[in-house]
């Protein structure tokens, strides 16, 4: 089995890794428009095979679609990311006509692959490549949930002075500084609502801090993240071809779901061989639909400015 990742920088490259490290698939290409470059990324990360005992085979290419072709999943990352101070809506003007030319390239040699938009402004790229690819909208992904609910877990354990993995939390809505909703009231601490522990202004901290999650790494690193992006991109992975039917928070495109018609932003979905297979309701209450809602109208707004 064979799993494509467009782009073979910071993110892609980090995806490409964790793939591999997981043995997502046999064959992980990886494919740049800088010459050289994904085959230098791919000749790198085969170098790790030994070491890391993994038997998937990285192979880089400079722009041949033909050797992505009859990929399961292909994983899109190609694109400039933000430097300190930008916000990832700005950076549409160059990335819409990335993520549109290369979704109609896999598309033509991967005529059935499931595809996970990573490029930001992330929502609208995901709506971008719905709209002009014509596949069904269950087998496109937009990932910026998994990452943010990642986050929101993080930040929480930070808080609670505990182990990550024993925080349970979920951010909805847009991948934006402004339009995540990191679910508090529905947060656990091994089942138990991290309420009981936090107080309401920590919780509103912690939140904040989740939401600028992206910002404060771009402003430490010059450049924004890649290890919990590539993460991210490899567990989304990882649910499809293992098909997990995993509960994640996604972009998906909506059809009343969530009170949603024609967009794509972030919900609790269910994620599969399939791609993703359903929308689950968290039934959220009143404060937390005005943020949904108010959310889901900023990312329209950015969809707007697409040339469809
Ligand atoms: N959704 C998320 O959660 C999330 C997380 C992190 C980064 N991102 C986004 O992912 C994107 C990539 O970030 P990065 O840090 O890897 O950037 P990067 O600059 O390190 O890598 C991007 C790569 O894309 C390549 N590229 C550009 N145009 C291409 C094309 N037409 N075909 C193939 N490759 C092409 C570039 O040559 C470059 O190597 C950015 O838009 C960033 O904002 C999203
Ligand atoms: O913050 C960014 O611009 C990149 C990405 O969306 C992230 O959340 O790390």
């Amino acid at each position: 089995m064979k799993i494509t990742v467009v782009g073979a920088g910071n993110v892609g490259a980090s995806v490409a890794e964790y793939a591999a490290m997981k043995e997502l698939a046999d064959e992980i290409v990886i494919l740049d428009i800088k010459e050289g470059f994904a085959e230098g990324k791919a000749m790198d990360l085969n170098q790790c095979a030994t070491l890391n005992g993994f038997n998937s085979r990285i192979i880089g290419t400079t722009g041949d679609y033909s050797k992505t072709a009859g990929s399961k999943v292909v994983v899109i990352t190609s694109g400039i990311p933000r430097k300190p101070g930008m916000t990832r809506e700005e950076l549409i003007g160059t990335n819409a006509g990335i993520v549109k030319s290369v979704t109609e390239n896999v598309l033509k040699h991967s005529p059935e692959a499931i595809i996970v938009v990573i490029s930001n402004p992330m929502d609208t790229m995901t709506y971008l490549a719905v709209k002009t690819s014509g596949i069904p909208k269950n087998r496109i992904i937009g990932m910026g949930g998994t990452l943010d609910s990642a986050r929101f877990r993080y930040r929480l354990a930070e808080a609670l002075n505990c182990n990550a993995n024993d925080v349970q939390g979920v951010v909805v809505g847009g991948h934006g500084d402004t339009t995540m909703i990191p679910l508090t009231r529905l947060a656990t601490y091994n089942s138990t609502p991290v309420s009981n522990y936090l107080s309401a202004e920590k919780l509103e901290e912690v939140s904040k801090a989740t939401m600028v999650g992206g910002a404060t790494l771009t402003g430490l690193l010059g450049t924004s993240a890649w290890y919990a992006p590539g993460a991210s991109g490899a567990a989304v992975i990882e649910a499809i071809v293992r098909d997990q039917k995993k509960l994640m928070s996604a972009s998906v495109y909506l059809d009343g779901e969530y009170g949603q018609k024609d967009i794509c932003v972030g919900v609790p979905v269910i994620i599969g061989k399939n791609g993703w297979e359903k929308v689950v309701d968290f039934k959220l209450n009143a404060e937390e639909k005005t943020k949904f809602e108010a959310s889901a109208a900023a990312v329209r707004n950015m969809n707007n400015a697409l040339e469809l």
